[in-house]
C-alpha cells in the first residue's frame, strides 16, 4: 500500500520504516529541514534499538524516503499518518495546533480520497475537528481514523512490529477494512485489532497511559511507606506481582516517571475532566506525587552530607528518563541536577546516549565523562537516575577506589542491599532499608 507519515519523531518514523518493512511504500514528510536532509543521507535522527537496520534497509529497496513537502506526501499515501507533537499546553491540556494546522493544509491540498489517521496521542473529540478542518476546505471524499499508538521508547521497533493490540477508532467501512489490511501482517499470532468509535479509541490511549502511571504512583507510596516501617519494597513488589490479577510489570519504584507521555498525557486527563466538570482526583494524586518522587532522593543526600552540599562533587549515571533511549524529557535526573546544582554542587554525569541532549540543555554547568567510571574520579558520592544495563554490575574495586567515599544513592534500586552493605557501601535506595549510614 501507498503510506504517508506526517511527523518523523520516535512514533512516526518507527512506523513509517516498519511500514516499510512490511513491504508498504512510505514517503515520511517532516518539517524540519534538517533532519529530512541527515535520514536522506541515511542517518537516523533518534537513538532507537534496531532501527538503524531497518531503516537502512528500507532505504534500499527504495520502500522509505523522505521530504519536507507536505503536498508530496498528501500525493503519495492513499493513508496518511498523522504523528505530530501533542505537548502540555499552558494549562496543561493537549496543545492541539500541530495536528490542526496540518490538518487545514491537508485540506486545502488533498485531490483525492485519503484515511487520514491519527497517530499523535489526542484528548476525546479531536478526530471531529480533524474531520471539520479538513472538510472547510476539501474538495474530495476523506475519512479520519484514531488509531492510538503503545509502543515504549526503547523497544518502540519490537512494540510496533508485534503489538498487543491495535486499536482503530472509525466509523467508515471503507477506512476501517484499509486499516485492517494494513495492520494484517503485524497480528498474524492472533493479537486483536479491536474496532471501536473514534471517540473510544481516543480515551482508550490515555486510559492506558493514566493507568500505567498510577500503578507506578502506587508502588511508589508503598515505596515511601516501606521505608518508614522498615519492610523492603523489593519483596514487596515480588509478592503482589505474582498475582495474576495485579501483573508483574510496572511495578517497579524509583524517582517517579518522565519521558514524552505519561507526564503530559496524565495531565491532559486530567484537564479535560476538568473541561466537563469532572474531577479526576486520582489524577490528582498521581500528578502531586509524582512530582515530589522526582526528589525523593535529595534530603537523603541532604542528610548524608549534613546540609553541607556546597562544594562537593557528586557523580550522576543515567540522564535518559529511562534506559535505551537519548530522549530527556521530563527526565527525573533533571530536577535531581537542578537542585543539586542550586546547592552548589559540582556534577560529574555519564549517559550512554542521552549526553548530547543534556548537554544542549545545561551547556557548561554539568562535567560530561567519557565512561561511567570516569565519572566517578575525586566524587563525594555516585547517584543512579536511570537503570542502563551497563550500570548493573559495576565493578565494585573501581567504584570503592575512584569515588572518594564508598557511597551510592540509587534511584532505580540496581543493587542487592545486602551485597551493598558486604562491600561496605553506603547504599541508599527507594523504598529499602539504606546500610551503612
Ligand atoms: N514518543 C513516544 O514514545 C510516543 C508513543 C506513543 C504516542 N506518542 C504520541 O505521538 C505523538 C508524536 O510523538 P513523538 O514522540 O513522535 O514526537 P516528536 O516530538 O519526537 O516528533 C514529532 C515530529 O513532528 C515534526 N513536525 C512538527 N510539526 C510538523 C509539521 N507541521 N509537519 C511535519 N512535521 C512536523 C517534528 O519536526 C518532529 O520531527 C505525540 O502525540 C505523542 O504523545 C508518543
Ligand atoms: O515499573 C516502572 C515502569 C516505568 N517506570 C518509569 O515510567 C516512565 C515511562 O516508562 P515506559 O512506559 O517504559 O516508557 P515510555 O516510552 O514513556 O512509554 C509509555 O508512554 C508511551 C507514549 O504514550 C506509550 O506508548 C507506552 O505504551 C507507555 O509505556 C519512565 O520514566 C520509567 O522509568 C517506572 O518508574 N517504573
Amino acid at each position: 500500500m501507498k503510506i504517508s507519515v506526517i511527523g518523523t519523531g520516535y512514533v512516526g518514523l518507527v512506523t513509517g520504516t516498519c511500514l516499510a518493512e512490511t513491504g508498504n511504500e512510505v514517503v515520511c514528510v517532516d518539517i524540519d529541514k534538517a533532519k529530512v536532509e541527515k535520514m536522506r543521507n541515511g542517518v537516523v535522527p533518534i537513538y532507537e534499538p534496531h532501527l538503524d537496520v531497518l531503516f537502512e534497509r528500507n532505504i534500499k529497496a527504495n520502500r522509505l524516503r523522505f521530504t519536507t513537502s507536505l503536498e508530496e506526501g498528501l500525493e503519495h499515501g492513499e493513508i496518511i499518518f498523522l504523528a505530530l507533537p501533542t505537548p502540555e499546553d499552558e494549562d496543561g491540556s493537549a496543545d492541539l495546533s500541530y495536528v490542526l494546522n496540518v490538518s487545514e493544509e491537508i485540506g486545502i491540498k488533498i485531490k483525492n480520497y485519503k484515511v487520514i489517521v491519527d497517530k499523535s496521542t489526542v484528548p476525546v473529540g479531536t478526530s471531529e475537528k480533524v474531520h471539520s478542518v479538513i472538510a472547510k476546505n476539501a474538495s474530495c471524499d476523506f475519512d479520519v481514523v484514531s488509531n492510538p499508538e503503545f509502543l515504549r521508547e526503547g523497544f518502540a521497533v519490537d512494540d510496533f512490529l508485534k503489538p498487543e493490540r491495535i486499536i482503530i477508532g472509525s466509523s467508515s467501512e471503507k477506512a476501517t477494512e484499509l486499516m485492517k489490511r494494513l495492520y494484517s501482517p503485524f497480528v498474524r499470532s492472533g493479537n486483536p485489532i479491536i474496532v471501536m468509535d473514534e471517540k473510544s479509541a481516543e480515551l482508550t490511549k490515555y486510559a492506558a497511559n493514566a493507568f500505567l502511571a498510577t500503578k507506578i504512583t502506587f508502588m511508589n507510596e508503598i515505596a515511601n511507606y516501606c521505608e518508614k516501617v522498615g519492610a523492603d519494597v523489593d519483596m514487596v513488589r515480588a509478592g503482589i506481582g505474582t498475582d495474576s490479577r495485579i501483573g508483574k510489570r510496572f511495578l517497579f519504584p524509583g524517582i517517579g516517571y518522565g519521558g514524552s507521555c505519561f507526564p503530559k498525557d496524565v495531565k491532559a486527563l486530567q484537564k479535560a475532566g476538568k473541561n466537563v466538570n469532572y474531577d479526576f482526583k486520582i489524577l490528582n494524586s498521581v500528578i502531586e506525587i509524582n512530582s515530589a518522587q522526582k526528589t525523593v532522593l535529595l534530603p537523603k543526600i541532604d542528610n548524608y552530607f549534613k546540609n553541607d552540599l556546597k562544594g562537593k562533587t557528586i557523580a550522576i549515571w543515567g540522564l535518559a528518563f529511562k534506559p535505551e533511549t537519548d530522549d530527556i524529557r521530563e527526565a527525573p535526573s533533571i530536577d535531581i541536577m537542578e537542585a543539586l546544582l542550586q546547592k552548589g554542587t559540582k556534577l560529574q554525569v555519564f549517559d550512554p546516549e542521552a549526553m548530547p541532549n543534556i548537554k544542549k540543555r545545561f551547556g557548561d554547568k554539568l562535567n560530561y565523562s567519557q565512561s561511567m567510571y570516569a565519572a566517578l574520579e575525586g566524587a563525594d558520592a555516585l547517584v543512579i537516575c536511570t537503570e542502563w544495563s551497563i550500570f548493573r554490575t559495576p565493578d565494585y574495586g573501581k567504584l570503592k577506589e575512584l569515588l572518594k567515599n564508598p557511597v551510592v544513592f540509587d534511584g532505580r534500586n540496581l543493587y542487592n542491599v545486602n551485597d551493598m552493605e558486604t562491600e561496605g557501601f553506603t547504599y541508599v535506595s527507594v523504598g529499602r532499608k539504606p546500610v551503612n549510614l
